[in-house]
């Protein structure tokens, strides 16, 4: 059996959780969760028929004997946890991408498991076209260009908002909020953008990945488009992203790509690049 821990029990967490027991059975067990939020936790505990046990804090967690760690918290869980996960021979899988665009923590992380021969493990998220995206880099690529649009409430709470004080409620009809470098977008949008993240490292890198955000009131999905030139030829991949059951903000694609990754990682078959 593969030994999870699960790190942040919102939305894509307890999908997630619910996955492991209801289809991930035979391989993974869920054995221990935790989040800041005692009471989120509990609450997870109590819709799954499986027991993991609750880690009181980041301690407890990190003491498990885990097979992986997954991440589904926030982009400082990832700063704060990820390289001790690792020093502790535990595998990591991230959700909350856009840390490692910050200074050079994905090189820090990736020297470790190099080290410590363990795997880091970066699910496609709510967007498609990572796998093409990565076959296509192989030959060299010119541009890749992700425009997002959301509805405006799904934008806020983001500090590129909250410094501007963007009235989003006022929005009225699509309007262009922000354009700038991967490495930019997902600190100004630090739940919104992680997909900028993904593409950025399977594709031509943080500083040349182009990132439009755009505040659209008349739809009701999480658009991600993302465009490709390059040596292979050109790609457009569009995705109209419905949300998680519980959660309008989070993308389902996000929840259903981490479960996919989990079964990667035990199949005797792996499809995609
Ligand atoms: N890669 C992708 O395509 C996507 C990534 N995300 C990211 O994945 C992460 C999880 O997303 P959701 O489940 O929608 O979020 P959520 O807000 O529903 O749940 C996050 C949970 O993590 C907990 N948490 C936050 N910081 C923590 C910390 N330092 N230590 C322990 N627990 C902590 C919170 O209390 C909360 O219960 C977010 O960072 C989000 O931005 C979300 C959607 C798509
Ligand atoms: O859920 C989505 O559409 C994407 C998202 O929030 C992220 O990449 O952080």
């Amino acid at each position: 059996m593969i030994k999870l821990g699960l790190i942040g029990c919102g939305a894509i967490g307890t999908i997630l959780a619910k996955a492991i027991e209801e289809r991930l059975q035979e391989k993974f067990v869920l054995k221990v969760i935790f989040d800041i939020s005692f009471e989120k936790a509990r609450a997870l505990k109590e819709r799954l028929h499986s027991s993991p046990i609750i880690a009181p804090d980041f301690s407890a967690f990190l003491v498990q004997s885990l097979d992986i760690a997954i991440e589904a918290a926030s982009q400082e869980a990832v700063k704060e946890y990820g390289e001790k996960i690792l020093s502790r021979e535990k595998d990591l899988m991230i959700m909350s991408i856009g840390a490692l665009l910050e200074d050079n923590l994905f090189e820090r992380l990736k020297t470790i498991a190099q080290k410590k021969h363990r795997r880091i493990y970066l699910p496609s998220g709510a967007v498609v076209g990572i796998d093409g995206i990565k076959a296509a880099a192989l030959a060299g690529l010119d541009e890749v260009v992700l425009t997002t649009r959301k509805p405006p409430a799904g934008l806020k709470g983001a500090p590129y908002i909250e410094e501007r004080e963007i009235d989003l409620e006022n929005i009225t009809k699509a309007q262009m909020i922000y354009k700038g470098p991967a490495e930019e977008a997902v600190k100004y949008f630090p739940a919104n953008v992680n997909v900028a993240a993904v593409l950025s490292l399977a594709g031509i890198g943080k500083k040349k990945t182009k990132v439009k955000i755009i505040a659209d009131p008349n739809i009701h999905t999480n658009q991600h488009e993302i465009k490709v030139k390059g040596k292979f030829g050109q790609m457009i991949c569009l995705t109209k992203n419905l949300p998680c059951p519980d959660s309008p903000r989070t993308s389902y694609l996000a929840a259903l790509s981490a479960i996919k990754t989990l079964e990667n990682i035990s199949a005797e078959v792996v499809i995609g690049t």
